[in-house]
């Protein structure tokens, strides 16, 4: 399989460090705000990514961790007139509801910054034994970027060049303008943990290096986020990593490209947003994904109302013709029986995947697919609509996450229906005891997270 990789600037051949395994670590949201289809497309790419790469045989671990403490959040939870957690505890509910809605699978680990303090510390102290980072007189401490010569390799740009051109946090407290912060000395009024450099947080990018040898280990596979973020967030966490292991960090590298909004990046600090939830109201989860996959992950995509509505319009012909081929067969479309045209098209889709993750090639696939489909229905010809029913649905729409059915959405939810199960059936005990207090407080503590339960005349329900 190749992938284009940022650190070689090429396409590469994806040899994992360890044989069947891929462990990836994707950057995920500060939480200040509620996520945007910008926000969604690594999400959106990686789910898909992940799913490919069971599909080809690997076990994949995925992390995306939540930036939970930042100025960014300070600043909101200051607006607010609350504490930085709750601003943080809020946007990580938001998120669930948003990725639900989304119906894309949790990844394997979603870690949080303030739960990782305490091994930030302790890598900030090795780089500091090992001469790579100083405390300056303002009680921050920087990682020393003149001391690691490989500064520059993943963004491909030499020291002296980005000291002009790119705009980077000035301090007179820095050796160099390049220099960054591990560790923020906090004001009194802000939140802060204590250190052997005095009260303060993390800076933004040991997060990442962290939780990602935290959980991953040192040297991993692939590490992934917006190409927004190559410098100097990925720079500065490969930095920091190699400086303190001594081994590789990631091998890979993969960035996507942005969404824009009349050629400016989506972003939540520019505030030219639209939310992931509002976008859900008007369209379904599967024409968002289907309008992301269908341009190549590292390209720019900008995006505009007419442009969703058209693509609702071709994935709604899909699910028609699926809805047709279900009902040509009374509910229950047969495993086709003749494989040569089934092999040839999960041929197709291992090949265009494999270059690079070429997404584009399978989706205009699923449109011819779905196209001879309707041909078949009007022909009658039952071979050809039981194969690509199964092929659209069972491979092209399971691999990149699409035009799934709710069995299929809710097997990936197994543990929590279980979970559900369980916490239902006691509080219908708790009711037959007239015990509504405690029924009550189930209830409302679930809408909390939200999760909403209905006592029907057939049982509780919920959703
Ligand atoms: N417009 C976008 N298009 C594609 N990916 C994006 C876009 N904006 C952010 N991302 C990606 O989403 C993930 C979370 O990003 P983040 O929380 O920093 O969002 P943001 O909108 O850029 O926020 P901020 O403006 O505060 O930096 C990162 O992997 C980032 O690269
Ligand atoms: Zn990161």
């Amino acid at each position: 399989m190749k992938i284009y990789d940022t650190l070689s600037a090429g396409l590469v051949d994806l040899v994992p460090v360890k044989e069947g395994e891929i462990k990836i670590y994707l950057c995920g949201p500060t939480v200040y705000n509620l996520l945007h289809i910008g926000n969604a497309r690594p999400i959106i790419i990686f789910d898909a990514f992940r799913r490919f790469l069971e599909y080809i045989g690997y076990k994949v671990t995925l992390v995306q961790n939540f930036t939970d403490i930042d100025d960014k959040i300070i600043d909101q939870a200051n607006k607010e007139k609350v504490p930085f957690e709750e601003v943080g505890k809020r946007y990580i509910i938001e998120y669930w509801r948003d990725m639900t809605a989304l119906k894309a699978r949790a990844f394997n680990f979603h870690p949080k910054t303030t739960t990782y303090v305490d091994e930030i510390i302790s890598y900030i102290k090795e780089l500091e034994e090992k001469g790579y980072a100083y405390k300056a007189e303002n009680g921050d401490v920087y990682f020393e970027v003149g001391k690691f010569s490989r500064y520059g390799e993943l963004s491909h740009r030499k020291i002296e060049d980005l000291k002009v051109g790119i705009r980077v946090e000035v301090s007179e407290y820095k050796k160099n303008p390049l220099d960054f912060a591990l560790w923020k000395a906090s004001r009194e009024d802000e939140p802060s943990w204590e250190s052997p450099w005095g009260k303060g947080r993390p800076g933004w990018h040991i997060e990442c290096s962290v939780m990602s040898s935290e959980i991953l280990g040192d040297t991993f596979d692939i590490h992934a986020g917006g190409n927004d973020l190559i410098f100097p967030h990925h720079e500065n966490e490969r930095a920091q990593a190699i400086a303190k292991s001594g081994k590789d960090f990631a091998r890979y590298w993969m960035h996507n490209g942005m969404i824009r909004m009349a050629q400016d990046k989506m972003s939540k600090s520019l505030g030219n947003v639209w939310y992931l939830r509002d976008l859900l109201k008007k369209f379904d989860s599967d024409v968002l994904k289907i309008f992301i996959l269908s341009k190549h992950y590292r390209i720019p995509i900008d995006v505009s109302e007419e442009l969703l509505h058209n693509q609702g319009v071709s994935v709604n012909r899909v699910k028609e013709s699926l809805n047709e081929a279900e009902e040509f067969f009374n509910g229950k479309v047969p495993y086709p029986q003749e494989m040569n045209h089934v092999k040839e098209q999960e041929e197709y889709l291992i090949s265009s995947l494999s270059n690079d993750f070429d997404t584009p090639s399978v989706v205009a696939r699923i449109f011819e697919l779905s196209r001879d489909l309707n041909k078949a229905l009007n022909s009658r010809d039952e071979e050809t609509i039981k194969n690509n029913y199964y092929i659209i649905r069972n491979i092209y729409g399971s691999v990149l996450g699409v035009f799934e059915t709710n069995e299929q959405i809710q097997k990936n939810n197994l543990e929590l229906n279980q979970l559900m199960e369980i916490i239902l059936n006691v509080r219908t005990a708790l009711r037959k005891e007239k015990l509504y207090n405690l029924s009550d407080y189930i209830r409302d503590n679930l809408s909390k997270i939200g999760i909403e339960i209905k006592d029907t005349p057939e049982g509780t329900k919920w959703s």
